[in-house]
């Protein structure tokens, strides 16, 4: 395991556009979005329903492409890497945590957690896998099937999923949406601590502020744009900022 942020990737995003759909349909996510994701830190992504938020996270991750400008991974250009690159920086490097999970029914959690690792063709350290395991409160619950777990043990196995890689980046969207406040507190203290001991870099979309004041800082989506940040965000500096947000823009929920 890496422990400086220094060798980690950095993520950056240029100008981002992204508009589905053409004509009358076309919808605008994005508009002229510029960020820096600052390597080694929890960056949280806030903002009202549709302002963007996923659709940000997507392309950050590779995972979609914008309709105009670029993401730079540690200064490359993601957009004009071949689709074989850019698999596999997403297979190597950046860990994935939805909201739903994503767990494969019939694998146990054990199997789930080393897929990533099966299907790179890369070997299994036990020791990884234990510690990873053990910090989750999972090392029990390896061998039963994800319908056998808690929504919150389903979580942290998603979670350890994306951590056996040891990526540099992880990308969160909506974690904790399923989960209740205790369970919620749990996950999010060990994504902290993954940024914190291993140099891992955060990105998190939360519609809670709570959940945004683990992070190092808290990026505002509106309509697309960037409207502000929250840089040392606590609970009350974040609903302070939301509030702000709506009392600009009466659209915002
Ligand atoms: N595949 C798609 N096709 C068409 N429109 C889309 C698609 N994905 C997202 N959108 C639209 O783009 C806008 C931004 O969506 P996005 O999911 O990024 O917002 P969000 O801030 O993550 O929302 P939420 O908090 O509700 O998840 C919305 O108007 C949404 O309807």
């Amino acid at each position: 395991m890496s422990s400086s942020a220094d060798s980690r990737i950095a993520l950056a995003g240029r100008n981002l556009t992204k508009v589905y759909g053409s004509g009358e349909s076309a919808v605008r996510a994005l508009s002229d979005v510029s960020l820096d994701i600052p390597p080694g830190q929890f960056t949280a992504i806030m903002g009202p329903s549709g302002s963007g938020k996923s659709t940000l996270l997507h392309i950050l991750a590779g995972l979609e492409e914008p309709t105009g400008g670029h993401v730079e991974v540690s200064g490359a250009n993601l957009t004009t890497m071949s689709e074989n690159e850019r698999t596999e920086l997403r297979r190597d490097r950046i860990g994935f945590v939805f909201q739903s999970y994503n767990l494969v029914p019939h694998f146990s959690a054990r199997q789930n957690i080393t897929l990533p690792l099966d299907l790179a063709g890369r070997t299994i350290n036990d020791a990884d896998l234990t510690r990873i395991t053990d910090a989750l409160s999972l090392t029990d619950r390896l061998e039963h099937l994800p319908s056998e777990l808690s929504g919150g043990q389903q979580q942290r196995t998603a979670i350890a999923r994306a951590l056996i890689t040891d990526p540099d980046v992880i990308m969160a969207d909506e974690p904790t949406g399923n989960l209740d406040n205790r369970t919620s507190a749990e996950v999010l203290s060990l994504l902290r601590s993954a940024v914190r001991e291993f140099g891992q870099t955060l990105v998190l979309v939360t519609h809670d502020p709570m959940a945004a004041a683990y992070a190092d800082n808290v990026l505002l989506l509106t309509d697309g744009t960037i409207a502000g940040t929250v840089e040392h965000p606590s609970y009350d500096s974040v609903v302070t900022a939301l509030d702000a947000l709506r009392a600009v823009n009466s659209s915002v929920v």
